[in-house]
């Protein structure tokens, strides 16, 4: 059977991004929380803050190691931190989050490990987790479950998926894909220069992108993306298609004048973006 792809277009911008309403606050547009970071990858979960921040996100909260707060703070003081080993500081906030984005630069360790089952044994149905990097490849080397309660983003690059799905690289079709995503139960972007997206039992196409955005932390960024994108979009299988959209059609203009795409730039280029493509 040939599974049916729909291609994702500029339409999807008017659809899902909307004029904010005057009457709103910062609650309004939603509160996540961020999880990763090691000492090591300290850049993933901040560039992913920073897309979340920069796409429209209410209130951001970044939790990960201590060793960045600095860091995070110069880079962008709109998120608070919280000290991923303070867990008792940590739960609530996760608790009270509309979304959750765990695994950039979570790295995979036992304390990785820990944090990811408490944020699972944590997930309600009044959220959406967005699941990408460290968290995918131990889940899948965990053989973890999904929550059952919560809305689960799944955002593997192919290798990641092939941990996730079992099926090889070169063996990652529509037809395949669709299988393991509907055991999943799961919204699942599947990375590539053509990235597909697994949603409601539909399977959709991106048209853009580049190689200009080869570089690491692009994913990284998508997934702050994508939880900004649905912390404030409704419809969370448009806000996810929007946000991946959003990510390549800018690397794409950016690419026009430019050799390489920088992670941050498409962060900083979201304000204005969205601005261009808000609908009434
Ligand atoms: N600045 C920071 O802090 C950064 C931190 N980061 C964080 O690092 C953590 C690990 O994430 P990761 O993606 O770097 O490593 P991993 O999960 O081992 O996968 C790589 C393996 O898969 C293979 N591969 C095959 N196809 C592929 C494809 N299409 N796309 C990608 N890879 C593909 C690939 O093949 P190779 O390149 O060797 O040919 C290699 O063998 C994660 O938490 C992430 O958030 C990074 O974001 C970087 C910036
Ligand atoms: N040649 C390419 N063309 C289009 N998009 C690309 C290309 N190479 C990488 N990307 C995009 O960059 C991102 C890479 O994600 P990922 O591998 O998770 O990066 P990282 O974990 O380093 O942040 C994905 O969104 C992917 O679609
Ligand atoms: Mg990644």
């Amino acid at each position: 059977m040939m599974a049916k792809v729909t291609k994702i277009t500029k339409t999807i911008l008017t659809d899902v991004i909307r004029k904010r309403p005057a009457n709103s606050f910062k609650g309004t547009y939603g509160k996540i929380a961020l999880i990763g970071g090691s000492r090591n990858f300290g850049g993933a979960i901040i560039m992913a803050s920073l897309a979340a921040v920069y796409s429209g996100a209410g209130l951001v909260t970044t939790i990960t190691d201590p060793s960045n707060q600095t860091s995070l703070h110069d880079w962008l003081p709109e998120a608070m931190f919280v000290d991923w080993d303070q867990f008792e500081q940590a739960e609530p906030i996760i608790k009270a989050a509309d979304v959750v984005v765990i695994g950039p630069g979570l790295g995979t360790d036992n304390h990785a490990f820990d944090i990811l089952t408490k944020v699972f044994g944590l997930a309600h149905k009044d959220q959406k987790l967005v699941i990408d990097g460290s968290a995918l490849t131990l889940l899948a080397s965990n053989n973890l479950s999904l929550p059952k309660d919560s809305t689960n983003i799944l955002t593997p690059h192919q290798m990641e998926w092939q941990r996730v799905s079992g099926i090889k690289i070169a063996d990652q079709t529509p037809d395949t894909n669709q299988a393991a995503v509907q055991k999943l139960n799961a919204i699942t972007v599947v990375k590539s220069h053509r990235t597909q997206v697994y949603a409601d039992g539909q399977i959709f196409e991106n048209t853009g992108g580049t190689p200009a955005q080869a570089t690491g932390g692009m994913g990284d960024t998508l997934a702050g993306m994508v939880g900004g994108f649905v912390a404030q979009f409704s419809d969370t299988p448009k806000a996810v298609l929007a946000a991946v959209y959003s990510h390549s059609a800018i690397a794409d203009k950016l690419a026009e004048k430019q050799y390489v795409v920088l992670p941050h730039q498409i962060s900083e280029s979201l304000p204005k973006f969205m601005h261009k493509h808000q609908a009434e």
